[in-house]
């Protein structure tokens, strides 16, 4: 049994890490850490753990020691300290946050006003997209999991950018996201009079996901490419749709043909039949990303539609996907949920 232990488990991804542990085969969650929640019961918190958990919130000291593994769910800048004390003890660390998702120091400087105080540590992470970095992962100790608009983003564009088959190297990304994106502290942006009925953009051309995304799209171009991303706020609870806009000289059926071998042995990317639309209603509650691929045959510009759960491929269930590479469990163990059919 692998034996997790959870920081920041009193927040929304945190603790959506407990709950999809709890069905894990082959994982003990051992301690949880919260900090407002010190010596409650998880299911004080959160009635829904009643006689499912009896798990009380410790420290996060005692989280580490008594855990193999760390997943740490707070908020940015908070968890290099962390995953510097599960180094020095020899176990493994998985940032929910994004400590350790951007390789460029300047980049994490200019858009998270922090800095890497410890560059020996960076050095180790990875960045946790399993379809893209697999092999890196199986030998990671501590894992950048990556955001939830970059992980819709990158699976969408994966195929065709490493395949050069876009035309141009800037794209347009529009994504909207569920409400629970936000974490569980109350703005004004999710007030539920504010959001209800709404639907806005948000830090339109300047959120922090841009230069993860640039990051990713990069790597897999192998060469510069760059993203306009236009984040919304959607008024349901979970999900993120993000839709692409990219210029490309091949037909649709060729690029269609190219999406299905990339991800035929994929467990959790699915791309649809041509003529159907991806949905975020269909992958909540689950690890999937669905992916619809649609052309303006007037001037060439393939529209990819990307889906997924924020809170489990976009987070939680991404971390569990990483944390069975790590440990050469079968991938999928813990994760074989299937959608709503409403
Ligand atoms: N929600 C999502 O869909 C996604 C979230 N993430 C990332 O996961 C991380 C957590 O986000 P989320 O769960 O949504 O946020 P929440 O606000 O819901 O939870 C934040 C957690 O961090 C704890 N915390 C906050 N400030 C501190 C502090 N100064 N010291 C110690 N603990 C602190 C909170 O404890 P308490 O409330 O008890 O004070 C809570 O447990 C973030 O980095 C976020 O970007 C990544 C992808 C998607
Ligand atoms: C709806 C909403 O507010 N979404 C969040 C998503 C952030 C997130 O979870 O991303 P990190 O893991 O990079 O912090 C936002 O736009 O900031």
């Amino acid at each position: 049994m692998i034996k997790a232990g959870i920081i920041g488990a009193s927040g929304y991804a945190g603790n959506e890490t407990l709950r999809l542990l709890l069905s894990h085969p082959n994982c003990e969650v051992v301690a949880v850490g919260g900090r407002s929640a010190l010596g409650q019961k998880v299911s004080d918190l959160y009635p829904s753990y009643y006689e499912h958990c009896d798990l009380t919130f410790v420290s996060d000291e005692e989280v580490i020691e008594k855990a193999d593994i760390i997943f740490a769910g707070l908020p940015s800048g908070l968890s290099e300290k962390y995953a510097k004390m599960c180094d020095e003890q020899g176990k493994k660390f998985v940032d929910l946050g994004a400590d350790f998702r951007l390789h460029n120091e300047e980049d994490y400087k200019e858009w998270y006003k922090g800095e890497y105080k410890d560059k020996d540590l960076h050095q180790k992470q990875v960045y946790g997209l399993p379809e893209l970095h697999r092999d890196a992962i199986k030998q990671a100790s501590i894992i950048g999991n990556p955001g939830c608009y970059p992980t819709s983003v990158c699976l969408g564009l994966y195929p065709l950018l490493s395949h050069h088959l876009n035309a141009s190297d800037h794209i347009i990304i529009n994504s909207a996201s569920g409400t629970t994106g936000a974490g569980k502290k109350l703005t004004e942006d999710t007030h539920f009079t504010k959001t209800n009925e709404s639907f806005h953009p948000y830090k339109a051309g300047n959120h922090r996901h841009t230069p993860e995304i640039e990051q990713e799209l990069s790597l897999m171009a192998d060469k510069k490419v760059t993203v306009t991303f236009v984040p919304h706020l959607l008024p349901v609870n979970r999900g993120i749709v993000s839709t692409i806009y990219v210029k490309v000289d091949k037909d649709l059926d060729e690029i269609y043909k190219i999406y299905k071998e990339t991800y035929q042995n994929e467990r959790f990317v699915h791309v649809l039949p041509l003529g159907k639309n991806a949905d975020l209603k269909f992958v909540t509650y689950t690890n999937d990303c669905h992916i619809s691929l649609h052309m303006d045959e007037r001037d060439h510009t393939l529209i990819i539609a990307s889906t997924i759960d924020n809170m489990i491929k976009g987070t939680a269930g991404q971390a569990i996907q990483n944390m069975n590479l790590m440990y050469g469990l079968p991938e999928e163990t813990g994760l074989q949920m299937v959608g709503p059919s409403f």
